[in-house]
């Protein structure tokens, strides 16, 4: 093409005309002139180009050069995948008393159980299990070498990715002698190279398989809890399996059951006492007196309510010190706590009301328009459709029937964005609908005037 541009592969246009004098976008070693060199090529007019270019670089070198954070000492105390040590777990003496017994026979090269851990999100399922199998390597006899791996089911989550994982992060190369692929092999052919490499390595592996309910089938535990007796490896191995699910084991195949065997063990939601002292422990992320009185309970309180979830207390947490840092505060305060959970809460919604068809948005719509405009928080159904036709209306969106209508706000009950509930009007009025958002009207209202196809709702519908 004359212009330098080429279609490529599929079909799509793209400009090579930079290519042979640029390396490759991406390539590691591309050094910062490379990158002025390029911004240069382009759009910008010749004589704006070195004032743009130093600003850019400008604002990059003072963000990356404030090397004194005024509100962290050590973020990654906040970070989800930061195992912290015993002293820091709080409230789970009982949990980490009852696996490490089942795990004791592994220490002294004997099978562990197999154990299946129920609970709610962020009930420390995940914590507890590295943190036990971490000691049972830490406490193994000397003669007894003892492995532990970590598996997320939701990621691997069919067999073969499963025991590909598995085999590379157990192996060794330099004390095997060989690698393995991460794609490229059969499912019977990584298993091999997985009984191959217990067998050369370990006397004992644990694994843990969190989300275990996620697996497309059986067949992993059923290889696993078979590999002794099916004369696979000697390597004893136990298996830990979360779940949020506690009837997943009922559902599990009769086979599998008998050969796992599993002791069960169910941990409870934390009550916000738990949750303050888990927050508490972790204060030392931040710089000392920085953390305002009541910005720990707060987060605590606010993560209790929502199925005490230690993940979203310490998300909060952090969220609320970047909120700080964000706005150049010297303290975290309680407004930063709430921001925070609102931005959590923002999101959350944000991904759940993007992904619904744009009908159902304007059905959303309408009704946060008439909370935001009343004193009342639930409107019958025959009002919601109302105002849900002049805003199809004003935007030029086709208008659904009634009927069709209220479907749409079963749907969206169905996903817990709206509670309907009905109400007897007595003789006169029937039984009729009545409709409420489950979340504040300014997130919902904000969320959907962010779609450029309800850009063009002029002022006075939105403030009707
Ligand atoms: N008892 C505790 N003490 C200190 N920190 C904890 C405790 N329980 C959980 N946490 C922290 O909370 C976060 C979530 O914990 P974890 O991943 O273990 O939960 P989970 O029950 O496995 O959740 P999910 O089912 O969603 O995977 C982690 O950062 C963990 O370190």
């Amino acid at each position: 093409m004359e212009d330098g541009s080429s279609e490529d592969e599929d079909g799509s246009s793209v400009d090579r005309s930079e290519s042979a004098d640029h390396p490759t976008t991406g390539s590691t070693d591309q050094s910062a002139s490379e990158l002025t060199d390029r911004a240069e090529d382009q759009s910008v007019p010749e004589n704006q180009r070195g004032s743009r270019d130093e600003e850019q670089i400008n604002i990059a070198q003072e963000i990356f050069s404030q090397q004194e954070d005024p509100i962290f000492a050590n973020k990654s105390l906040l970070e989800i995948s930061h195992i912290p040590s015993f002293d820091r777990i709080v409230g789970r003496d009982e949990e980490i008393r009852k696996l490490s017994e089942e795990l004791r026979g592994a220490v002294q090269g004997y099978s562990p159980e197999n154990v299946i851990i129920y609970g709610k999100t962020g009930t420390g399922k995940s914590l507890v299990s590295k943190y036990v199998s971490s000691q049972a390597v830490n406490n193994a006899h000397e003669d007894v070498e003892i492995g532990f791996q970590y598996l997320d089911c939701s990621t691997d989550n069919t067999e073969t990715q499963a025991a590909s994982t598995l085999a590379r992060s157990f192996n060794d190369s330099l004390q095997t002698g060989f690698e393995i692929p991460e794609r490229g092999l059969s499912t019977a052919a990584y298993y091999k190279r997985l009984w191959r490499t217990l067998e050369s390595l370990y006397d004992v592996v644990i694994i843990i398989l969190d989300e275990a309910d996620m697996m497309a089938d059986d067949d992993l535990l059923m290889k696993l809890s078979r590999a002794g007796e099916s004369g696979n490896t000697d390597c004893r191995i136990g298996v830990i399996a979360i779940s949020n699910k506690i009837e997943w084991a009922d559902d599990l195949n009769e086979r599998v059951k008998s050969s796992l065997q599993p002791k069960e063990l169910s941990f409870h939601p934390y009550d916000a006492e738990q949750l303050e002292e888990i927050l508490q422990h972790r204060r030392d992320a931040f710089k000392p007196n920085v953390l305002e009185e009541g910005v720990i309970p707060l987060c605590a309180a606010y993560a209790a309510s929502d199925f005490g979830d230690a993940r979203k207390a310490i998300d909060i947490l952090r969220h609320a010190g970047n909120i700080a840092y964000e706005r150049n505060a010297d303290h975290v305060t309680e407004q930063h706590v709430k921001d925070a959970r609102t931005k959590a809460e923002k999101d959350r919604f944000r991904e759940l009301i993007e992904g619904i068809p744009q009908q159902a948005k304007a059905s959303l719509l309408a009704l946060a328009i008439l909370s935001l405009n009343s004193e009342q928080e639930e409107f019958p159904t025959q009002l919601v459709y109302r105002q849900y036709q002049n805003i199809c209306d004003n935007i030029g969106q086709d208008v659904r029937s009634e009927r069709r209508f209220r479907d749409i706000l079963k749907e969206l009950a169905f996903l817990g964005i709206v509670d309907n509930r009905k109400e007897n009007l007595g003789r006169s009025g029937g039984i009729t609908l009545l409709n409420r958002l489950v979340e504040e009207p300014e997130i919902v209202y904000e969320i959907i005037r962010d779609d450029t196809r309800f850009e063009s709702l002029t002022d006075h519908l939105s403030n009707s």
